[in-house]
């Protein structure tokens, strides 16, 4: 039975950095030809970086591309790996516009590609057949459809190539492309982090591996991009379904397998309607390998891979935006404190500036407790007071209530951005899912920053994060990075005396209910109602949430890490009257 060495690079690109997105191939190469890999396959469009978005749509881009493919091929070669055949992502045009309907718009020049390089050349070429045009993907608006199948033959073996969604679709081309014949199906994927996802995307590859009984190879991306947290995960399972490799979460790694796979020739069903493209690429003589170690990584809980993500998408949006450190404001709350110690694990105490801002509501614990996290979390920590900051403005425009109350929050934000302009730190705004949807925070106040680590985090979860992190720096015998006063004490913006957020809001217990049966769920009132929760408070907190549509339009991103983010997973109108 022949055997394949299979060598799968979970790369993390940058968007648009082709000579860096290229050397990680590369180097993934070099490495794979070390193992004695007879394959690579690297994401979807891990050499342009993913989604592109628009990019898509420019000519320029896309004849940069091409030249990047090209170029990778040689660098290959040149590097003594040409003889290596690597499976490549990258967008692939300019092709004739698509045009959308009724509109003369070219909105599509470009389709989402696999080009497989060998000796310098690009061998063989698959475009996605499948664009997903739901949750935070856009991709019937930016890319053409492929219709050919293709499948490549190495060394005795047919290996079927397919793109990401591609493999969501039954009855789609993975399906086909194995019943036109092929031993092996490899899908290159760029598919983002959700809770959870690992509990559908597994099943699924073991899913096609059974109905098809061949193996599955999935090799996704892994970093973060704006606001998507790519976790890597990938994983090959043999024909029966069954786990046979797995690489890690969140890091980058280069997962190596071998596959005894049927030999090829068997039954070609020329029934199949698809062009099948089918390509010989040349197969290098192996002596003999050591057998390998096997390589299942071990996912950790859910709480760890939340945590994990966040981590990793606020290193990323910095690191790959060009900022060497963070500044927050710490109020001794509990969202400042799971920030900071987020924004520690992401970068390192030293890259961390904590600022204290005490106003004249301040009370004794906040200055306390922030003192003591920055002090847990060994990250750099300076006290600006701000009453007498605010106090003119007050007087001159002769505020009070909540205009009043905004001013403090707006004084923090002016001295958060002074700092940041002076040092060059990028600011983080520390509201969590909970605020976001009922518009608790002030805008150009709280609100105001570059990143929002928990955005996609509602307050009950910000609570749990923070006695996970604890109980899993105490397990390590480490010192838990967050006050425990930050995590008991009651939530209270202080902005006025004694204020209390449940002042304003129902209990979390509740109001954390009906935002997941209002947000993640998608439910109308009366069927949120149907799920026990009392009318009034619906019809309060769906008001809420509909009233700060345009907050949230203005709010900075954050790593997205539910099914159901605010941004491009939900996308409604602003200017909106619901018939109550
Ligand atoms: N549809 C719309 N389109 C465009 N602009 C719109 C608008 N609706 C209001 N506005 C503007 O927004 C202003 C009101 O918004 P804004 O100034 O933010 O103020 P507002 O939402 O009225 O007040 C802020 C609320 O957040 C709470 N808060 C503040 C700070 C921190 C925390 C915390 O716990 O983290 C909570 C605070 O206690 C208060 O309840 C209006 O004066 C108007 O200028
Ligand atoms: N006294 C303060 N010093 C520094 N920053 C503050 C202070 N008060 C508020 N902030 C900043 O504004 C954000 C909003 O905090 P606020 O206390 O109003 O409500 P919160 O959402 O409960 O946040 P937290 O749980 O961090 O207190 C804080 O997370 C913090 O970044
Ligand atoms: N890039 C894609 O095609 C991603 C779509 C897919 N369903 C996923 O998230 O895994």
């Amino acid at each position: 039975m022949p055997r394949l060495r299979l060598a799968l690079g979970q790369t993390n690109p940058i968007v648009g950095d082709l000579a860096g997105n290229a050397a990680q191939i590369v180097e993934a190469a070099r490495r794979a030809r070390q193992r004695g890999a007879d394959l690579l396959a690297v994401g979807e469009c891990a050499l342009s970086g993913y989604p592109i978005e628009d990019l898509a749509s420019r000519p320029s881009f896309l004849a940069s591309c091409a030249d990047a493919v090209r170029r990778l091929a040689t660098d290959l070669e040149a590097a003594g790996l040409g003889d290596l055949p690597v499976v490549v992502g990258h967008p692939d045009g300019p092709f004739e516009p698509r045009t959308l309907g009724t509109s003369n718009a070219p909105t599509a020049i470009a389709q989402n590609a696999a080009s497989v390089l060998q000796h310098g050349a690009v061998r063989a070429r698959y475009a996605k057949h499948h664009l997903p045009n739901y949750s935070v993907f856009d991709e019937y608006r930016i890319f053409i459809p492929g219709d050919d199948l293709l499948v490549v033959r190495l060394a005795g073996v047919d290996v079927a190539i397919v793109i990401c969604e591609d493999l969501w679709r039954d009855g789609g081309p993975a399906a086909r492309v194995l019943e036109a014949g092929a031993e092996l199906l490899l899908v290159i994927n760029g598919s983002p982090f959700e809770r959870d996802k690992d509990e559908v995307r597994l099943p699924l590859v073991e899913r096609r591996a059974r109905e098809n009984r061949v193996p599955v190879a999935y090799v996704n991306l892994v970093g973060g991009q704006d606001d998507l947290v790519f976790d890597g995960d990938s994983v090959v399972v043999d024909g029966t379904g069954r786990l046979v490799a797995r690489a890690p979460q969140f890091r980058e790694h280069l997962l190596v397998v071998d596959l005894e796979l049927d030999p090829a020739g068997n039954e070609h069903d020329d029934r199949i309607p698809d062009r099948v493209t089918r390509v010989e690429l040349d197969a290098r003589e192996v002596a003999e390998r050591p057998e390998l170690a096997p390589d299942i990584a071990e996912l950790p809980d859910d709480r760890e891979q939340l945590w994990n993500a966040l981590v990793l998408g606020l290193r990323d949006y910095a690191g790959k935006n060009g900022f060497a450190s963070v500044i927050l404001g710490l109020s001794g709350g509990i969202d400042s404190a799971v920030c900071a110690a987020i924004a520690t694990d992401a970068l390192g105490e030293a890259r961390v500036f904590g600022v204290s801002m005490p106003s004249r509501y301040s009370s004794e614990h906040s200055r306390t407790d922030a003192d003591e996290l920055a002090e847990r979390l060994g990250c750099n920590y300076s006290v600006e007071p701000i009453m007498d900051l605010v106090h003119p403005v007050e007087e001159q425009l002769r505020l009070s209530g909540i205009a009043a109350e905004n001013v403090q929050a707006r004084m923090r934000a002016i001295l958060l951005m002074a700092k940041s302009n002076m040092d060059g730190h990028l600011v983080l705004t520390t509201g969590n899912k909970t605020e976001l949807a009922v518009g608790y925070s002030t805008i150009y106040g709280d609100s105001a920053g570059g990143f929002a680590p928990i955005k996609d985090v509602p307050k009950l979860l910000v609570w749990e994060l923070a006695r996970w992190r604890n109980a899993f720096a105490a397990a390590r015998g480490e010192k838990p990075p967050i006050p425990e006063n930050s995590i008991s004490k009651p939530p209270s913006a202080e902005l006025r005396p004694d204020q209390t957020d449940q002042d304003t809001l129902p209990p979390y217990e509740v109001l954390d209910g009906v935002l997941d049966a209002c947000i993640t769920q998608a439910l109308g009132r009366s069927d949120i109602v149907a799920l026990g929760f009392d009318e009034e408070t619906v019809n309060f907190v769906t008001r809420l949430v509909d009233r700060a549509e345009w907050k949230r339009r203005q709010g900075a991103i954050g790593p997205k890490i539910s099914g159901m983010a605010f941004g491009r997973d939900r996308r409604l109108p602003i200017t909106y009257r619901p018939n109550l």
